[in-house]
C-alpha cells in the first residue's frame, strides 16, 4: 500500500499534456475508441490514461484487464458519475443507467433481472414476434424508409413489453418519448457531457453553456419527466379501471413484494421508464448496422437465406423456436454486434476508491471507459477485424465455434453489463430472421442506377451508420403475399 502513498505515483502511459491544463485537448471529442485504440499501440499498455484539470480518464482496451478490472474489483469500478448538465438540469436522474452503485439501483437493476433475465426473456417473445410482423409490412410498403420502420419497431415493441400498449406508426405514446430520448444525444453531441467531466470549463467563456442552456436543460428536463411519467399515469389509469394487459409495469404493480419503503411511484417510474431510454436507440443503432452490412456484403445474404429456406421453408415466418437450428442467422448477430458495437465506448464508470493495477496508479474519482470496439477489433482475437464476416463464428459445417469468443464486451462490464441483453439478442436475431426470410436486402435506385453506401458511423456515445438509402424486394414469388398475410393476422 506504500506506493501509493509515494509522492511521485505512476500513471498507466498517454501523450505528454500541457502544465496547468494537462491533457485538456488530447480528450478525443469523436470516434474516442479509435483514439483510445491507437494510444494503447502506441504506448504498449492496454490501459491508457490522460489528465486533465486534476481528472483522471483511462482507457481500458484488452479483454483480459477489463476483467480483471471491471469483473475482479466489481466494490471499485461500478459507479458512474453523477453530472451537474446531465444528471440535474436535463433531468436524466431518473435513468438507473446513469445512476451511483448504490442501494436504490440494486433494487432497480435486481427487479429488472427478475423480468428479463435468461429464464424469463422468453414471457416477451410474441410481442416481439408481432414488432417484426409489422417492421416486414412497413419495409414491403415503404422500402426505402427502413430506418424510421426500425425505429418505431424498435420503441413499439418496448412500448408493448413494459406498459403493454399497442401502438401503430405514428402513436402519440411514441411522441411523447422520442423527443426525450434525443435530448440525451444532443447533450452527448453538444459537449456538454465535457463540461461536466471538467467542471472547471464552466469558467472558460467558449465552453461555458451559460444561461442559454439553462433554459435549454429546462426543456429537455420538461420532456424527460414527460417520458417517464406520462406512459405510466396511463397505465395506472388502465390498471384502476381493471382494463390493463399483462406487462413489466403491471406485474411490479401486482406484486406483493413491491410493498417498498423507497417513494413508491417515483420508483416505479424511473425502474420502467428507463427501459426505452436504454433499449431503444441501442436496438435502433445495431439493426441500422446490420442493413448497411448487408447492402456492402451481398454474399452473405445468400449464404443465410441457404439455411432459411431450408429449416424455415417458404410458407411461413421464422419465430423464436427455430434459433438453435439457425446458426448463421445467429452469427450474422454476433457479427453486428462486433463490427460495430453500438456504444463502442460502452458507458464510462468511475472509481469509489484509490487502486493499483499492473503497478500503475488509479485514483479514487477517476473516469474509467472500457473500449469495447478496441477488444471487438484485436486481430489476436477476431483476425481481419474491420471485414464482416459472420463466418468467423462458424465450423466448416456451419455449427457455431465455441472457440471464438463471442462479443460479450458489446454490452459493457462487471456489475454494470447491460441486464437487456437477451432480450436485445432475441430481438436481433427475430429482425435477421425475419427481413432476410423475406426481403433481398440491396442498394437504392438512383437516378445514375445503383446508389452505393459508405462505411461510415457517427462519432459519439451512441454510433450508428451515418444516413444512407438501401431497397428491400421481396425474394421469392410469394413473399409479398406472406407478409401480408402473417400481418393481416394480427389486427
Ligand atoms: C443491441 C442492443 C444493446 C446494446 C449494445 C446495449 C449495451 C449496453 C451497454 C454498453 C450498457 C452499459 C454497460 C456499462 O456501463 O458497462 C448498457 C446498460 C443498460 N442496458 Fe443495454 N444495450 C442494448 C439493449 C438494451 C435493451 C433492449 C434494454 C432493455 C430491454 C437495455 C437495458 C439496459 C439497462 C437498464 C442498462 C443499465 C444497467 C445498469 O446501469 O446497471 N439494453 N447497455
Amino acid at each position: 500500500y506504500t506506493s501509493l502513498q509515494h509522492p511521485r505515483r505512476k500513471y498507466p502511459p498517454g501523450p505528454k499534456g500541457l502544465p496547468i491544463v494537462g491533457n485538456l485537448f488530447d480528450v478525443p471529442m469523436k470516434n474516442g475508441w479509435i483514439t483510445f485504440c491507437d494510444w494503447s499501440r502506441r504506448y504498449n499498455s492496454d490501459v491508457v490514461h490522460v489528465e486533465a484539470l486534476g481528472k483522471h480518464i483511462y482507457a481500458v482496451n484488452s479483454a483480459q484487464a477489463a476483467k480483471d478490472l471491471f469483473d475482479g474489483r466489481p466494490q471499485i469500478y461500478s459507479d458512474k458519475e453523477q453530472s451537474v448538465m446531465t444528471h440535474e438540469l436535463s433531468g436524466w436522474r431518473r435513468a438507473w443507467a446513469l445512476s451511483p452503485f448504490d442501494d436504490v439501483w440494486r433494487e432497480h437493476r435486481r427487479l429488472f433481472h427478475k423480468h428479463f433475465g435468461p429464464g424469463v426473456a422468453s414471457r416477451h417473445h410474441h410481442k416481439q414476434e408481432k414488432a417484426m410482423r409489422r417492421l416486414l409490412l412497413l419495409l414491403l410498403d415503404a422500402p426505402e424508409d427502413f430506418s424510421a420502420h426500425i425505429r418505431y419497431a424498435a420503441g413499439s415493441v418496448i412500448l408493448d413489453v413494459v406498459y403493454a400498449f399497442d401502438a401503430l406508426p405514428g402513436d402519440v405514446r411514441i411522441g411523447q418519448i422520442e423527443p426525450a430520448v434525443q435530448t440525451f444525444t444532443a447533450l452527448m453531441e453538444t459537449g456538454v457531457y465535457l463540461v461536466d467531466v471538467f467542471p472547471i470549463l464552466k469558467y472558460i467563456p467558449a465552453w461555458f453553456p451559460g444561461a442559454q442552456f439553462k433554459r435549454q436543460a429546462a426543456q429537455y428536463k420538461h420532456l424527460v419527466d414527460v417520458m417517464f411519467k406520462a406512459p405510466y399515469e396511463q397505465f395506472k389509469a388502465a390498471w384502476a379501471k381493471g382494463v390493463a394487459q399483462p406487462c413489466f409495469l403491471g406485474s411490479l404493480l401486482g406484486d406483493s413484494e413491491m410493498a417498498l419503503d423507497y417513494e413508491r411511484e417515483d420508483f416505479l417510474t424511473n425502474l420502467t421508464g428507463t427501459v426505452y431510454a436504454a433499449g431503444s436507440d441501442t436496438t435502433v443503432a445495431a439493426m441500422n448496422t446490420f442493413v448497411l452490412a448487408m447492402v456492402m456484403y451481398p454474399e452473405v445474404q445468400t449464404y443465410v437465406q441457404e439455411e432459411l429456406d431450408r429449416v424455415v421453408g417458404r410458407d411461413h415466418l421464422p419465430t423464436m423456436s427455430d434459433r438453435e437450428r439457425l446458426p448463421r442467422v445467429m452469427a450474422i448477430v454476433h457479427e453486428v454486434l462486433r463490427w460495430h458495437p453500438p456504444l463502442p465506448l460502452a458507458t464510462p464508470h468511475r472509481t469509489m476508491s484509490d487502486d493499483v493495477y499492473n503497478g500503475r496508479f488509479i485514483p479514487s474519482g477517476s473516469v474509467i471507459f472500457g473500449n469495447s470496439w478496441a477488444m471487438l477489433h484485436d486481430p489476436a482475437t477476431y483476425p481481419a477485424p474491420h471485414t464482416f464476416d459472420p463466418k468467423r463464428f462458424l465450423t466448416r459445417s456451419g455449427v457455431l465455434r465455441d472457440d471464438v469468443p463471442l462479443p460479450t464486451e458489446v454490452f459493457g462490464f462487471g456489475r454494470r453489463a447491460c441486464p437487456g441483453r437477451y432480450f436485445a439478442v432475441d430481438m436481433l436475431f427475430l429482425a435477421v430472421a425475419h427481413i432476410l426470410a423475406v426481403f433481398a436486402v440491396e442498394r437504392a435506385k438512383g437516378a445514375r442506377g445503383p446508389v452505393d453506401v459508405k462505411e461510415e458511423f457517427t462519432p459519439y456515445v451512441l454510433s450508428l451508420p451515418k444516413p444512407f438509402r438501401a431497397h428491400f424486394w421481396p425474394r421469392f414469388d410469394g413473399a409479398e403475399e406472406l407478409i401480408r398475410s402473417a400481418a393481416a393476422a394480427d389486427m
